[in-house]
């Protein structure tokens, strides 16, 4: 049922009077939505017939606004070949990257071990050592 736009098509809609936007590869109609807009008309202006995913995003927008987005919603996006990558794809190569330090994370608490570990065998060496030294 869905329709699907391409970048270009949706770089048509750019007016107040018909003004579309891409939210995460999806295309929304936000032309009845411009006068309401709690953020004002001109952010969305800005960002008409583009991909205004980190726009929206970077504001934090509440569930309610998302419920909003929801309602715009007229298709989704066809990438072609030469279109940039998905803005939301690099938030995920971003998150990623966090994944990447919450393994160092893990590394940490590794060498945490490895360091008890020895002062541990250090320990008991020194205690053995002792001891074959009183009974000689
Ligand atoms: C069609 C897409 C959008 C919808 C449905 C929408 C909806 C809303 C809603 C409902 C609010 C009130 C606060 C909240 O509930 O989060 C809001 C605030 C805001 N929006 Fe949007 N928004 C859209 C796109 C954008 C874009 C692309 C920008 C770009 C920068 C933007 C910038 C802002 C700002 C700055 C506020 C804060 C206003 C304030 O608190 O003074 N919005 N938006």
């Amino acid at each position: 049922m869905s329709q699907e736009f391409t970048f270009s098509d949706v770089s048509e809609h750019t007016s107040k009077k018909d003004l579309y936007m891409i939210i995460h590869d999806k295309v929304y109609n936000c032309t009845s939505f411009v006068d309401e807009h709690p953020g004002g008309e001109e952010v969305l202006l800005d960002v008409g017939g583009q991909d205004s995913t980190e726009a929206f995003e970077d504001v934090g927008h509440s569930d309610e606004a998302r419920e909003i987005l929801e309602g715009l919603l007229v298709g989704t996006l066809k990438r072609g070949a030469n279109d940039p990558p998905a803005k939301a794809q690099q938030q995920q190569s971003s998150s990623q990257t966090g994944t990447g330090s919450a393994g160092n994370a893990n590394m940490g608490v590794g060498l945490y071990a490895v360091i008890l570990l020895g002062g541990a065998l250090a320990f008991f060496a020194y205690q053995y050592l002792q001891q074959n030294q009183q009974k000689a």
